[in-house]
């Protein structure tokens, strides 16, 4: 018994090591599928602080991280690792690892690329329709209502979506396919992105305001950087206006939060739907109390699909990674 145990973890030395941080969600999959490749080292269920823990498994010898967007991958984190040549997360946005750092250090980044964008998409379309046409809303009411003599027409209006202007802050492929999905209920399309798209022909807006101005919702899919932090203040919340509807399955840190709670309200604005919020998981409690928002715990990338595929392209790249051939996907790192 003894030896079979020594073998075992003879056998786990041979394996290249992966320094799992945070752990991401999918990680409960992966692990089982890929435990004979890769040596998994799981500083979260060790008492030792991060350092102690890499000081105990010989940090030269660490060559990735896989982490999810819970862990940040800071500067300090990478001194740990001098021999880090790879950061592998388990998500679609970047904005947890200091990429410059990364860049400088001669550190690969990569990432899910497109893989959730369609889940992430239908997540933005049911939350803009659950909350347009008060699909929750009405399940609470039913449930609370639920007696022979209570009028059903005491139940609110809801708010047609076909034909509504829909502003997407960010076309990229998340965007795409948001846009795919709302031009079939009839909607109209326009966008803010970094750049001016010269394969679609929607009208590009290069401020938000205007966008704004010109449009009944809008849905953020672009990713959150220092220069979409707080892309959505006060002045684009006016000027979309008191029947205005906004979606956010980008990152919290996209909308001035406080300021949009403020002007759910005041009746500034229609309504929102929410995946994602700026101090996860902190959800501003004032957002429990109103019926014209809906709330989803950053859940949009995650469906039963999505993680074996994500399982998958993780489990490629570290093999990419570890036989010196091309990652499968890879992130742009900041000249
Ligand atoms: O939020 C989820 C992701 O970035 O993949």
């Amino acid at each position: 018994m003894a030896e079979e145990a020594n073998n075992c973890s003879n056998h786990l030395q041979d394996l290249p090591k992966v320094l799992v941080l945070g752990p991401p969600l999918s990680f409960q999959f992966l692990q089982p599928l890929y435990s004979h490749k890769f040596n998994f080292l799981k500083p979260h269920l060790s008492d030792f602080s991060l350092q102690h823990f890499i000081n105990h498994h010989h940090p030269p010898s660490i060559l990735a991280i896989l982490c999810g967007t819970k862990f940040s991958v800071t500067a300090d984190v990478l001194r740990l690792l001098p021999s880090l040549r790879l950061v592998l997360t388990a998500s679609a946005g970047t904005d947890h690892i200091d990429l410059s750092d990364c860049r400088r250090c001669g550190i690969q980044v990569t990432g899910v690329g497109a893989l959730f964008s369609e889940d992430v998409a239908d997540m933005a379309v049911a939350l803009l329709v659950d909350g347009m046409r008060k699909i929750s809303e009405a399940d609470r009411w039913l449930r609370k209502n639920n007696r022979d003599n209570t009028p059903w027409d005491l139940f609110p209006l809801g708010s047609k979506l076909s034909g509504k202007r829909v502003g997407i802050v960010g076309l990229g492929s998340i965007g795409m396919e948001v846009v795919k999905r709302l031009e079939s209920f009839g909607c109209i399309i326009s966008y803010n992105s970094k750049h001016k798209k010269a394969t679609v022909s929607y009208p590009f807006y290069d401020s938000v305001v205007e966008l704004a101005t010109n449009c009944d919702v809008l849905v953020l899919c672009c990713a959150l950087n220092e220069q979409t932090k707080h892309i959505i203040n006060r002045e684009v919340i006016l000027a979309l206006g008191k029947g205005g509807f906004i979606v956010n399955v980008g990152r919290g840190g996209l909308i001035d939060e406080t300021e949009l709670v403020k002007c759910l309200m005041e009746g500034e604005i229609g309504g929102a739907g929410f995946d994602v919020f700026e101090n996860e998981p902190h959800v501003p409690k004032e957002l429990f109390k109103m019926d014209n928002v809906v709330l989803s715990p950053h859940s949009a990338a995650i469906t039963v699909e999505s993680f074996m595929d994500v399982c998958e392209l993780i489990g490629g790249n570290l093999e990419a990674f570890f036989s010196n051939k091309p990652l499968l996907t890879s992130v742009m790192l900041p000249k």
